[in-house]
């Protein structure tokens, strides 16, 4: 079991499962696979069209949605095919997000994201955010006390943007002006809203597959506010061999997600990995073609009793000695997209996940308290 408890207060094995994947250049991944498009697949996939097609069949309805819980059980994560999201729609959306990512620095920085992680909305450049694990930060604080200076000792060598609803009445979005990239904001104010709908789909899969009463199903569907979930358009910039050599940095470090669940469309560069709680071992994501990775969030762990693990995942680059003389590990563009409740949500654990056997191991939680603590030190000036 990983992350019963808030920062500072961390269980030893989840400590190790940090330390593992904390030499942060040289994780191996096996040879070159992750830098080509490939269809072989280590996460399960998960077939949802019978929920987002306009099938009447009961049994197909059931049995995806048991294989989407079964999945999410079992491991913490889940490829999902038959999403509803066609592969016109995602090109589209990385021809966005790559051409947001192509402008000069000076102009992406018409939209900042704030110096401090409130409103985590806006443009982030290179090394400007810094994404870690629960567990780093209590063993950081237990070195030194100075939590963010020891985080940035190695950087995120990646830019991001982002976004939220137009309704948020807690965090308003921080947009490009017109002139700079026009129909952007209306662009992504759309695929916020579209992205917002198939996720509260496979929310209600999920309430299908758990066989939840009326008022337990109700409590699901509450671990999504629409108006409070994140669009994040991600950029990993190309790296040379001689830069991995010589510098310390990583494309994003272990961590898990703090919200529900989150929806990931990648390039087919691959290099995102999971942690697999049975064997141990990160599996990699490899890119597949119109699919995506959902990775289950803290919230669902509490909300679950652990029944669903919030899945730990980073992003990686392939170890130096797979990487000929002078090459250079492509870019990398990701869209995350993380589900919450509203800040002011008390996320509790369903009653139906207790018993003698199985302890309640949470206290309930505000989310946006929750999500306030374990982002602290995103951002350099929080401390
Ligand atoms: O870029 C990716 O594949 C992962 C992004 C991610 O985990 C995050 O932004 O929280
Ligand atoms: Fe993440």
């Amino acid at each position: 079991m990983r992350f019963h408890c808030l920062p500072g207060l961390v269980s030893t094995s989840s400590l190790r499962l940090f330390r593992d994947s904390g030499v942060v250049h040289t994780y191996s991944t096996p040879s070159s696979n992750n830098l080509r498009f490939s269809t072989m697949s280590t996460i399960t996939t998960v077939d949802l069209s019978p929920f987002t097609t306009t099938s009447t069949d009961k049994d197909a309805r059931i049995k995806s949605a048991h294989a989407l819980v079964e999945t999410c059980h079992s491991h913490g994560f889940v490829k999902i095919k038959g999403h509803g999201v066609s592969k016109q729609e995602i090109d589209e959306a990385f021809i966005w997000t790559k051409k947001l990512f192509d402008l000069p620095t000076s102009e992406k920085m018409k939209a900042p994201h704030p110096a401090s992680n409130m409103p985590h909305r806006g443009y982030s450049g290179l090394g400007q955010e810094k994404v870690y694990s629960k567990d780093d930060v209590s063993t950081q604080s237990a070195d030194t006390g100075k939590v963010g200076e020891q985080l940035r000792k190695i950087s995120d060598f990646k830019e991001s943007y982002e976004i939220g609803s137009e309704q948020d009445d807690q965090q308003q979005n921080i947009w490009l002006p017109d002139d700079v990239l026009l129909d952007f904001r209306s662009y992504m104010t759309s695929l916020y809203e579209r992205l917002a709908d198939v996720s509260n789909v496979i929310l209600q899969a999920i309430g299908v597959g758990l066989d939840l009463d009326e008022k337990a199903y109700k409590s699901l569907m509450e671990l999504q506010s629409k108006r409070h979930c994140q669009l994040r358009l991600l950029h990993y910039p190309p790296i040379t061999k001689q830069k991995l050599e010589t510098e310390s940095f990583t494309r994003l470090p272990a961590h898990t997600d703090w919200g529900s669940f989150t929806l990931l469309f990648q390039d087919a560069h691959g290099g995102l990995e999971l942690l697999d709680p049975k064997s141990g071992d990160f599996l990699q994501a490899v890119p597949e073609e119109g699919a995506l990775v959902l990775n289950i969030g803290d919230m669902l762990q509490r909300f679950t009793n652990d029944y669903f693990i919030s899945a730990l995942h980073r992003v990686t680059v392939p170890s130096l000695k797979d990487l000929p003389e002078d090459s250079e590990i492509p870019a990398r563009y990701s869209i995350p997209f993380f589900v919450g409740p509203a800040p002011s949500h008390l996320v509790a654990t369903l009653p139906q996940f207790v018993s003698g056997g199985s302890p309640a191991r949470y206290e309930p939680v505000k989310f946006g308290e929750y999500g306030a603590l374990v982002s602290k030190y995103q951002y350099q000036q929080s401390e």
